[in-house]
């Protein structure tokens, strides 16, 4: 696990979007798994910025996201494939039929999981998997449990999280209780594994994803068993690190 660290949110933000420019430019027809939550937005807006100078060509990129809240319409702003259009696909040349989300509005679980896990599979291995992080430490909406999940599962969501995410929603009556996610063994397969994390209240998540014990109860810590992972995270974000670092 390679840590780098940021000076602020911005520098964070330009420093994973190099890293992933880098890759479209090698690689034109990679495969990107993204992220939503505040933490990844200025990583998209600068991938924007790049993309209108007519350095960056996302024709033949295929994306796969992470999660989904269950039950939520696209349409819905706080959905997450509403994020996505917000903050990213609508602002490059991205091809539609490229892009690939959990779709919140399969009621039937067992049906949605099976779906998406066999897009995971057509689509091939995920070039980079960019990742936030929760402040109980968890990735996707892989919550802290008794044991890491493989493939795509419908998730309930912990308290910390729920609470964490009523920002965004007029009351946390609003906040969705579950979640479709992407497993912690498919996000394990990517080649890259790109997390960033800012702020004091990621401080905790991010000293025990890579400095403690590796266990499902900290979802982020299986990270320190992949052999490219890198963590971007800004002085807030590392500021209980000090005796690791
Ligand atoms: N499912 C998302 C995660 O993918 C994200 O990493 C986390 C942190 O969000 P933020 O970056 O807003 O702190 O929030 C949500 O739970």
């Amino acid at each position: 696990m390679r840590i780098i660290r940021a000076k602020d949110y911005k520098d964070m933000s330009r420093k994973a979007a190099n890293i992933i420019s880098a890759q479209v430019i090698l690689k034109p027809d990679s495969v990107l798994g993204l992220a939503t939550g505040s933490s990844p937005i200025g990583t998209y807006e600068q991938l924007v910025k790049w993309y209108e100078k007519d350095d960056l060509d996302f024709a033949d990129v295929t994306t796969v996201n992470l999660d989904e809240y269950y039950g939520m319409k696209p349409e819905n702003d706080q959905s997450y494939h509403y994020f996505m259009h917000d903050h990213f696909f609508d602002h490059v040349n991205i091809d539609p039929s490229r892009i690939n989300l959990p779709n919140g509005m399969e009621p039937d679980e067992k049906k949605e999981c099976a779906r998406y896990d066999a897009v995971l599979r057509s689509v091939g291995d995920v070039d980079i998997q960019l990742l936030g992080i929760g402040r109980n430490g968890h990735i996707g909406f892989n919550e802290p449990d008794d044991c890491f999940a493989k493939g795509t599962h419908c998730v309930e969501l912990t308290e910390s999280t729920i609470e964490a995410n009523k920002r965004f929603f007029v009351s946390e009556d609003e906040v969705p209780r579950r979640a479709y996610s992407m497993g912690i063994h498919t996000i394990m397969t990517a080649k890259k594994v790109l997390v960033v994390a800012s702020g004091e209240d990621k401080a905790w998540a991010i000293r025990e994803s890579c400095f403690g014990p590796v266990t499902p109860k900290v979802p982020g810590s299986i990270l320190q068993l992949h052999n490219d992972a890198i963590v971007i995270a800004d002085e807030a974000a590392l500021s209980l690190c000090g005796d690791f670092l």
